[in-house]
């Protein structure tokens, strides 16, 4: 029996609604065997990140070899990698590796406002992390930190951040509208380089939505793994998110996680 492999290069969060086990229970229910190497522990829960305590490089790149020297990995997925030696690590693992269909979620700030990525690392990240992904799929408050915007507020912005995103290197560019003011829709665009794609849902309104770009990742990476184009994975993943935000769940006193299992059992 064979099944897609999908591998998630990530922070844990132990209160379980985002980083690697948000991405876990997404390549599960997209029928995809998930593997992990954790960069750090994160002490979190749904009122914010308490704690952050990276893993020594030694570890992070003794989980990377493990993987690749036995099992492989059909995509694979970063998250939270803090610091400026973890992206290098993560980076040349994966050159060394040659690994394919690489998801990039440029991870800098938690809902809650705690950073995830240190400053020092941003350069790293814009010169050696995107340029070797397929896919990256940052949010507005990312696009606008990798491109020294002030702001991105109508679709038309975003087009234009998705394509100065592209020129930095990725094969494609998903921007996330999630934090879009002022709009009932959530409109996520992809740009391959040539045209742009119009990912569309209703906004839920609800503050439960811990986890949801992890979510919205990961299963593009599940699906990236089992052979679909990238069109198609965004286009799965949008569904896959749209289900899990409108189920989220009220767990917690704060911004409670999204409902992974939703467009399974739909
Ligand atoms: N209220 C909402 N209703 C519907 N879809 C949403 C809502 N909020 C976010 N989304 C969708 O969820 C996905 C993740 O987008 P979002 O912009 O929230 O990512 P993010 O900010 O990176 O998430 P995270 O906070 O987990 O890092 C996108 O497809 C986005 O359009
Ligand atoms: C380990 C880890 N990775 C990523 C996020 C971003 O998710 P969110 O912005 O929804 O808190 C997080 N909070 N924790």
């Amino acid at each position: 029996m064979t099944i897609a492999k999908a591998l998630t290069i990530a922070g844990s969060d132990c209160g379980g609604g985002a980083g690697i086990q948000a991405d876990l229970k997404s390549f599960q229910e997209r029928d995809v065997f998930g593997m992990s190497v954790i960069t750090v522990l994160t002490a979190q829960n749904t009122l914010g990140v308490h704690g952050v305590y990276p893993q020594t490089l030694e570890a992070i790149g003794a989980q990377i070899d493990a993987i690749f020297q036995d099992m492989g990995t059909d995509a694979v997925k970063t998250g939270m990698l803090f610091s400026d030696e973890i992206v290098h690590l993560v980076v040349e693992k994966l050159q060394q590796y040659k690994a394919k269909n690489i998801v990039v979620d440029p991870v800098m700030i938690a809902k809650g406002g705690a950073p995830l990525l240190q400053k020092q690392a941003m350069d790293t990240v814009k010169s050696r992390l995107l340029p070797i992904a397929t896919v990256i799929t940052p949010n507005l408050p990312e696009a606008c930190e990798i491109l020294g915007l002030d702001s991105i507020n109508t679709l038309e912005e975003m087009k234009k951040a998705a394509k100065a995103l592209r020129e930095l290197g990725p094969k494609y560019v998903v921007l996330k509208g999630g934090h879009l003011e002022g709009s009932n829709e959530a409109v996520d665009i992809l740009f391959d380089g040539e045209e742009y794609f119009y990912f569309t849902a209703k906004r839920i309104d609800t503050i439960h939505t811990h986890g949801t770009g992890c979510t919205f990742a990961a299963a593009i990476t599940a699906e990236l793994a089992k052979g679909k184009s990238v069109h198609e994975a965004v286009g799965t993943a949008k569904q896959f998110i749209q289900a899990a935000i409108e189920e989220s769940l009220c767990i917690g006193k704060g911004i409670g996680p999204t409902k992974h299992s939703a467009y399974r059992l739909r």
